[in-house]
């Protein structure tokens, strides 16, 4: 290769900038729309007309007790549930159509309001985001949602788009996995991660059947959000606000995990499957990821970490607290989030990462990271699949200067 010049160009070598890739800029969003986990059991009967399962109901009480969550937001809601009763049979009515109708078109634009927060938030022209990578596991389409919200936004057609349709819940760490290695591999790259999650795609009635009782535990769990993050190396001094370097990646499938957390899309949406032993299997083998990560930075002690998991459930942030020995504070951030938004999917890590910075700034800590120097940002997924994210808290001065 030569360039205009006739000079022989190295392009491997003239593309990568020096430095780690940071986050930038966070911005989140949900739809407004709230339910309390006190009255879910009754409105969720109540709008799958399915009120004559007694038992049933009774224990998806005791379930929603036991989340830790205290609310959840949702874009459907009993006046849509009416418009739309396809959506309410456990298995009985083709409902893709309706499902896909919905989350085609509302999906990016959830999205494109956390992205206009990043964006806000990062304060550079929007012509200078060079990529972008969109989340979510439902509404496939061609062009998909990576394509629509560059419309949404303005941003430039020659954007260069990476789609991720179907990960599941591991993705918040994917998408920096893969932010990390466009900004670090491209002069002046701007990355534009968003994360957008609908339930639309998975909100089916209940099943008397036992072994479908797992529906019952996602419907008491997940939620719908989206957060968009502006990623990028070599921050512009005193205009670009660095908050977390992405200092190393990794993805990781848990052994005798496979059949564990899943799903297919059927004629009547995305239904999935959750064994009842996520907890302990994520519990048993989380330590392994920390020490691959970790042992090149020479960390051994947990409790020296922040950490922002994924928070799947209440018995899995049990699991692996009891597992590593952590002390209760260092799951502040994620139980927050956890009990304030329920599991979000894709976007619930950067929700956390998000109330970790904001906490940390209030309490007038050194780094966005509790005051701390490093942390792990642990996905957790259908395989069961964990993406482990090494990050480094850079210094909040220089924001609450600029601020
Ligand atoms: C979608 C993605 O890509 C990624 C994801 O995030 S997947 C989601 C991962 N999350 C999970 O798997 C949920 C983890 N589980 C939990 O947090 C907790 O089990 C919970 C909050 C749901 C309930 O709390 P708990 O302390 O376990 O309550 P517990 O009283 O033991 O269980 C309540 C009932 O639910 C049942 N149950 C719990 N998990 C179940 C499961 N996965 N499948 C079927 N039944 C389950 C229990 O067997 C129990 O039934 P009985 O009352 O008949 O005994």
């Amino acid at each position: 290769m030569v360039n205009v010049n006739g000079a022989a160009v190295d392009h491997q070598k003239e593309n990568k900038p020096v430095g780690l890739a940071s986050v930038l800029a966070l911005g989140t969003a949900n739809p407004p729309n709230v339910v309390y986990q006190d009255t879910f059991a009754d409105y969720f009967f109540r709008v799958t007309n399915s009120e004559d399962k007694v038992e049933l109901k009774e224990k998806l009480k005791r379930v929603c007790d036991k989340s830790m969550i205290r609310k959840r937001h949702f874009f459907l809601n009993e006046e849509k549930l009416k418009e739309h009763p396809n959506l309410c049979a456990f298995m009985d009515h083709a409902s893709l159509n309706t499902r896909h109708d919905i989350v085609v078109e509302e999906v990016p634009k959830l999205g494109e309001k956390a992205a206009i927060k990043a964006l806000e938030e990062w304060g550079r022209p929007r012509s200078e985001i060079t990529h972008i990578i969109f989340c979510s596991t439902g509404g496939v389409d061609l062009p998909g949602a990576d394509y629509r919200i560059i419309k949404l936004l303005g941003l430039s057609p020659s954007t260069k788009r990476v789609m991720l349709y179907s990960q599941g819940c591991f993705a918040g760490g994917t998408v920096l996995r893969i932010a990390k290695d466009l900004a670090e591999n491209n002069e002046n790259a701007r990355v534009l991660i968003v994360c957008a999650e609908l339930t639309v795609i998975s909100f089916r009635g209940p099943d008397e059947a036992k072994e479908n009782f797992d529906n019952l535990v996602g419907q008491a769990i997940f939620a719908d959000g989206a957060a968009a993050m502006v990623v990028g190396a070599k921050p512009i001094p005193e205009v670009e606000t660095p908050y977390f370097e992405i200092v190393s990646t990794d993805q990781y499938i848990l052994p005798e995990s496979e059949g564990y957390i899943g799903g297919h899309l059927r004629e009547v949406g995305l239904t999935f499957y959750l064994h009842n032993q996520v907890p302990s299997t994520v519990g048993k083998n989380i330590e392994k990821t920390l020490i691959k990560a970790f042992s090149p930075l020479g960390i051994t002690d947990w409790n020296s970490l922040f950490f922002i998991t994924h928070p799947g459930g209440r018995a899995i942030l049990d699991k692996i607290e009891e597992q590593l020995e952590l002390k209760p504070e260092k799951m502040r951030a994620t139980r927050h989030v956890l009990s304030e938004y329920g599991n979000m999917s894709s976007p619930s890590v950067l929700f956390i990462m998000d109330e970790m910075r904001k906490r940390s700034m209030a309490d007038g800590l050194r780094t966005a990271g509790e005051g701390l120097d490093y942390g792990v940002l642990h996905g957790l997924g259908p395989g069961i699949t964990v993406e482990t994210v090494v990050l480094h808290a850079l210094p909040l001065a220089n924001f609450i200067n600029q601020n």
